[in-house]
């Protein structure tokens, strides 16, 4: 069970003097399970990528397909949602309820399931009751961005894909947003993130890939990224390895802070052992 994307290119207004090429020869393989990180430079080609896990683009040249499926079959619009960059752009209904049951309702759920559907996905992102029959409009940024997760969670995608969903969120709701990807992923889905802020969630990925004009410009695992000498370096990595040309004995392929806090202290324990 995967997503697929085989030699992939794809251009914008093809045949006009606008034609852009966005994706060039792309090969890439997304297992059901894993949590996928996608970053690179503004304009590399991370939102053209994705918008094909669904179908929602078709490449020009090569393939994609889920779980064996053609991407733009209909039905793979229930297997892989996809949360875009603006998210309050997503929400349209009267109520929070409303919006998060119209997904699953078009797919055809009603009654006590689609009720039961509605209210765990809310539940799941930690929307809170009273604020069900509110106005998605009246909610603060945070709030809008869970109740649209809430509305793609709603559909049970088994890959779930998010565009920059960090972007714009304060400390806590962006904590707090770590926490349900993490979770999620925990449950098995697939959790495919484009985002731009790597250190955040390295520590949360089982893969890294990096989009550069178009092409994938790096693909490896987070011991592998903050390895490699030509990947920009999450700052708690960066600081590892000053430590470690200081002569501090430390591990400087590091990426969590809470780990580094742990080599930090091992190491000072050691050498006040020593001096001992
Ligand atoms: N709707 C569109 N029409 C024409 N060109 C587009 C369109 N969307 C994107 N492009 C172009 O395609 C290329 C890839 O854009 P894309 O949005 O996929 O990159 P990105 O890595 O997601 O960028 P960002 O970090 O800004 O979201 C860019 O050169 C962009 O200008």
């Amino acid at each position: 069970m995967s997503i697929d994307v085989k030699n992939v290119s794809f251009s914008y207004d093809p045949g006009t003097s606008l034609e852009r090429l966005a994706l060039q020869n792309v090969n890439l393989s997304i297992d059901r399970g894993e949590f996928i990180l996608i970053g690179g430079e503004i304009g590399s080609g991370k939102s053209t990528l994705i918008r094909h896990f669904n179908g929602l683009l078709r490449p020009s040249s090569g393939s994609v397909s889920v779980d064996g499926v053609e991407a733009h079959v209909k039905s793979i619009r229930k297997k892989v949602g996809i949360l875009f960059q603006f998210p309050q752009n997503q929400l349209f209904a009267r109520s929070v309820y409303e919006d998060v049951a119209f997904g699953p309702a078009n797919f055809g759920e009603k009654g006590d399931e689609l009720r039961k559907r509605v209210t765990k996905a809310l539940k799941m992102v930690g929307v809170r009751e009273e604020l069900y029959e509110h106005s998605p409009f009246t909610l603060s940024g945070g709030e809008m961005r869970l109740v649209a997760i809430a509305g793609v969670l709603a559909i049970r995608p088994d890959y779930l894909v998010l565009d920059e969903p960090l972007s714009g969120l304060d400390p806590e709701h962006r904590e707090s947003l770590l926490e349900i990807l993490k979770s999620l992923h925990m449950q098995g889905i697939s959790v495919i993130v484009v985002s731009h802020l790597i250190a955040d969630l390295l520590p949360l990925a089982d893969k890294i890939i990096l989009m550069k004009k178009g092409k994938i410009s790096f693909e490896g695992s987070p011991e592998e990224y903050v390895k490699s000498t030509s990947t920009p370096l999450p700052e708690i990595t960066s600081l590892m390895k000053e430590l470690k040309q200081k002569g501090f004995d430390v591990r400087d392929d590091i990426f969590d802070v809470e780990e580094a806090l742990n080599e930090i202290i091992r190491v000072k324990k050691e050498r006040s052992g020593s001096m001992q």
